[in-house]
């Protein structure tokens, strides 16, 4: 019989040799590290249920709260293998019980539970550079993606909460996508690639020296969209709302507290910019209202001192252009990263130039009145009638009509759900709505206006091109804006 040291040395003695013949390492990652929960092995437990979830046969599964999936994960004392770079690694979920604990200010759970990572030594390096690196950041992207977006919003003022937080949140569930809105499909496109782009760019904004945020001012007419779009943008993304509420924000400084609370992979919106707050002619000092006033001054005061922010408070209680251009352009702006401002308006000849300055809103996208593929996306949408069903004279009624209709996709929409257990009743009455829209316009002279202007400029245009710039002449201001908007390059 051996004495226990001796035992206990040649276990000891055992497991070095093991060790050092055995071409595995192992690593142990246990759910509470000392007293504190460890992030590691929340991580890795997220992580592995991706790849847990069809292998398998015992599984354990879970609902977090205010999240609307399950997660999958390994039951007790389970194994997956899994696959980084080529390289397999084994995880194993160890669950053991623990020992009766003597009186502790924080009572341990009964079992004791954590990870351990099997590897082979020559691939120790590669994994641990990378691997964890890389299951943290999955493991965040699975708990965004599972977790339901959240709505925040500054309607409580200045004031905070207990936690000392000036935002209220409300769980969001808006049903538009990219799928639901009705927009021409290339310049859908194209806004889809240029926020995948953005959210892809981690490197390329640190490679180029820029703050990770984009700006979109998305214009037009009431019912087009436009709240649609962000919703849209949001559930794409996975990303928070914060939907800021100028009128409730008294200052410029209380402006940069609300900004430096929020969290990256967010969306922060100001919708209506051009009512929310008289933020036009910046550089007109002569305007009578004070708060634009206000606003050049400090301006032209921060300009002075460098930039930057700090400047508006001396002007009053007033929240300034110079306020919000730094929250959305300034050193501020830049706290917190991954972020994208959306300013939205239906009078986009009302804001001022430094607004719309190129680098502030990176991106203008103008939502139109309903367009011929957009009203094929609503049928279908709402009627479930692909092209292909309808009558071909019908289409081509709908083709010819719905242009100068200028119908917005909200008012089609109220026509189609209408009827939308009878289709052929919906697209009558659709049809008949729009021509009765094309006679109004027409009576109201507005089309006739336009269509003139229309012709005129593709009359100068052919010439144009036939005199093929012999003798350049100067194109003639046209007086409908509307329609200048309509035939301008919408995305820019
Ligand atoms: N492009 C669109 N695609 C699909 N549905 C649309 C579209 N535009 C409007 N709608 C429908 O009309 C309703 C109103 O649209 P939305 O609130 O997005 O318009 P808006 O442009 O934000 O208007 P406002 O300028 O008044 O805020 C939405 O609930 C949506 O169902
Ligand atoms: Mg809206």
């Amino acid at each position: 019989v051996f004495p226990p040291e001796l035992r206990f040395a040649s276990v000891k003695l055992f497991n070095r040799i093991f060790h050092c013949f055995s071409s595995y390492c192992y690593f142990d990652i246990t759910e509470i590290d000392g007293v504190n929960t460890n992030e590691l092995y929340n991580a890795v437990q997220l992580y592995l249920s991706s790849s847990v979830s069809i292998t398998g046969n015992r599984l354990s599964l879970t609902r977090a709260v205010n999240s609307s999936g399950f997660t999958f994960g390994l039951a007790n004392n389970d194994s997956i293998v899994d696959t980084f770079n080529g390289v397999n690694v084994l995880w194993e979920h160890v669950v053991t019980q623990r020992q009766a604990q003597t009186f502790s200010w924080r009572p341990l759970p009964d079992e004791k539970r954590g990870f351990t990572l099997r590897i082979k030594k020559k691939d120790k390096s590669l994994v641990l550079n990378s691997y964890l690196d890389y299951i943290m950041e999955k493991a965040s992207d699975i708990r965004r993606k599972n977790q339901d977006r959240l709505l925040y919003t500054n309607s409580r003022g200045g004031s905070l909460d207990s936690r000392g937080h000036p935002w209220e949140s409300v769980p969001f569930k808006h049903p538009s996508t990219f799928d639901t809105l009705a927009m021409d499909p290339q310049k859908k496109k194209e806004i889809m690639e240029d926020l995948q782009d953005f959210a892809n760019g981690q490197s390329f904004y640190h490679k180029t020296g820029r703050a990770w945020k984009r700006g979109y001012l998305l214009y037009g007419p009431p019912g087009t969209g436009k709240s649609s779009m962000i919703a849209a943008m949001a559930n794409y993304l996975g990303y928070d709302i914060y939907d800021l509420e100028l009128t409730e924000v008294h200052n410029n400084s209380e402006l940069r507290k609300l900004l430096m609370k929020t969290s990256s992979k967010s969306i922060i919106v100001i919708e209506d910019i051009d009512c929310s707050i008289n933020l036009t002619n910046r550089n007109n000092n002569n305007n009578g209202n004070t708060s634009v006033s206000a606003a050049s001054r400090s301006y032209y005061d921060s300009e002075l001192r460098g930039g930057g922010g700090g400047c508006g408070e001396e002007g009053g209680n007033t929240i300034t252009l110079s306020g919000l251009l730094n929250f959305t352009d300034g050193l501020w702006s830049c706290c917190g990263s991954e972020r994208i401002f959306v300013f939205t308006t239906n009078h986009i000849e009302k804001l001022d130039p430094a607004l719309l300055r190129s680098g502030r809103m990176d991106m203008h996208i103008f939502m139109s009145y309903c367009s011929f593929p957009a009203l094929k996306i609503l049928l279908k949408n709402y009627l479930g009638c692909e092209e292909c069903e309808l009558e071909e004279t019908i289409l081509r009624q709908l083709e010819e009509v719905v242009d100068v209709a200028r119908m917005t996709p909200a008012d089609i929409s109220e026509v189609l759900i209408k009827n939308r257990r009878k289709k052929e009743k919906a697209v009558e009455e659709l049809l008949e709505t729009l021509k009765m829209r094309v006679e109004m316009n027409k009576k109201s002279g507005f089309l006739m206006r336009g269509e003139n202007v229309v012709e005129d400029e593709e009359e100068e245009e052919q010439e144009k091109r036939a005199l093929d710039s012999e003798s350049p002449k100067e194109e003639s201001e046209t007086e409908d804006n509307c329609k200048e908007e309509d035939d301008e390059e919408k995305v820019k």
